[in-house]
């Protein structure tokens, strides 16, 4: 079985390289970083180190690495033989792979099973968005035959892995929980093998749970330890006021997963609770500037801060609390995070109102809109 996974970097080879290589896969790393493919391509193996209350380490093998920014043919050539193709790029990145898939899928022999064709991103239906720009890109057979050549399933990947340290090598050091939970519907009851993957009927309320409480929490973590100067993530949830700050807003998020999904407020209680301890392990070296990076994109429409405060606003809840957490965001100020400094920018040059349509994509007409717009002015007054 041979799986090729675009993105070798800390997801990449710490979470989906892993699971798929313990599935029995030969894995094919896809990655433009020159340096970071050539150490792969030159080195058998590397470990990945999970820590937490239970630590314990994995030798990864079994793999092969491939530059796809200077080796696109060769790359096409794997995928069109593969099970198996997945991503963990950033979903921004999603448009600049799947050309190199869609040539892939249009080379594909028909007699093989078809691709399994899953992103591993933190975004909602990120396989929907890669499949748009893969069928941009098919020629007309295979767009006729599409359903015999690729199956494409969303998926939901939890696992916190950090940026590494400069001598680590291409070991990873992540955290002991792991969840990858994909849609089995596209599958038509023959699912690709991969004991440590949890094939689901529904998606929607995993991945909305995931994002709306591991991420929205996080990123939370992540903007009010910035404000307060925390050197790491576990050291920001020593403060109580940033500690009470997210569990506050994973309140107004599990009241919104369980009226929503009818979840059991005792699970849903106890997956905050787990979720808690995750961001405070003090054995993970996680920076604000991580977790927080890109917070243009973490604002927006569909994501973890304005996904479930909208839909709070909807249903007649004021998300004080989120809101509070969209405030923080507005002010990640650093210099290194193009998107930060465009943030600033933003809000030095735009009038509230222009700022949050743009930030948010919310109508004026949203029941949450004129909450940012009080939020971003008292940003630009500060
Ligand atoms: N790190 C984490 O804890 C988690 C990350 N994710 C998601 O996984 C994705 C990747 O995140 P990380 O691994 O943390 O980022 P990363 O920056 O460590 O890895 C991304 C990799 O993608 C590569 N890349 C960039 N453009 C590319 C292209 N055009 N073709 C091929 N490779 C390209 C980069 O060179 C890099 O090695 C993101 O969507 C993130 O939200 C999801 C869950 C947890
Ligand atoms: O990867 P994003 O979307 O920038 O979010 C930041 C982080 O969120 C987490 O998935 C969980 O909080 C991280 O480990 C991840 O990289």
């Amino acid at each position: 079985m041979k799986a090729v996974h675009f993105g070798a970097g800390n997801i990449g080879r710490g979470f989906v390289g892993l699971i798929l290589h313990n599935a029995g896969y030969e894995v094919v790393f896809a990655d433009v970083n020159a340096e970071l493919i050539d150490a792969l391509a030159e080195t058998p193996s590397y470990q990945v180190h999970e820590v937490g209350a239970a630590s314990k380490s994995w030798t990864v093998d079994n793999y092969r690495a491939l530059n796809s920014a200077t080796h696109e043919a060769d790359v096409v050539a794997e995928i069109a033989s593969a099970d198996i193709v997945t991503t963990a790029v950033g979903p921004n990145i999603l448009r600049f792979v799947a050309p190199l898939i869609a040539r892939a899928i249009n080379e594909r022999d028909h007699a093989l099973k078809p691709l399994a064709v899953m992103a591993c991103e933190n975004a909602i239906n990120a396989t929907d968005l890669l499949k748009q720009e893969i069928v941009a890109g098919l020629d007309d057979a295979a767009l006729a035959s599409i359903d015999s050549r690729a199956v494409f399933a969303n998926t939901a990947v939890d696992r916190i892995v950090p940026g590494q340290a400069a001598d680590a090598g291409l070991d990873v050091t992540v955290e002991d929980f792991f969840e990858w939970a994909i849609e089995s519907g596209p599958f038509g009851g023959d699912v690709p093998d991969i004991a440590e993957a949890h094939f689901v009927d529904d998606l929607a309320p995993y991945i909305e749970r995931k994002l709306f409480t591991v991420n929205t929490g996080h990123a939370t973590t992540a903007y009010f330890g910035f404000l307060e100067g925390a050197a790491t993530l576990a050291d920001a949830m020593q403060s109580p006021e940033v500690f009470a700050r997210v569990a506050a807003v994973l309140d107004e998020t599990k009241t919104l997963l369980i009226a929503k999904y009818d979840f059991d407020p005792e699970a849903q209680e106890a997956y905050v609770q787990k979720n808690l301890t995750r961001f405070a392990n003090p054995f993970l070296p996680d920076t604000p500037a991580r977790v927080g990076r890109q917070p243009i994109r973490k604002l927006g429409r569909h994501e973890r801060f304005i996904g479930p405060a909208a839909e709070l606003s909807e249903r007649g809840v004021v998300p004080d609390a989120l809101l509070g957490a969209i405030g923080a965001a507005l002010r990640f100020d650093l210099p290194e995070d193009a998107q930060s400094v465009e943030l600033k920018e933003l809000l030095a040059t735009s009038s509230a109102s222009d700022a949050t349509s743009r930030l948010t994509g919310l109508e004026a007409s949203h029941p949450l809109y004129a909450h940012v717009v009080r939020v971003v002015e008292r940003v630009q007054k500060s």
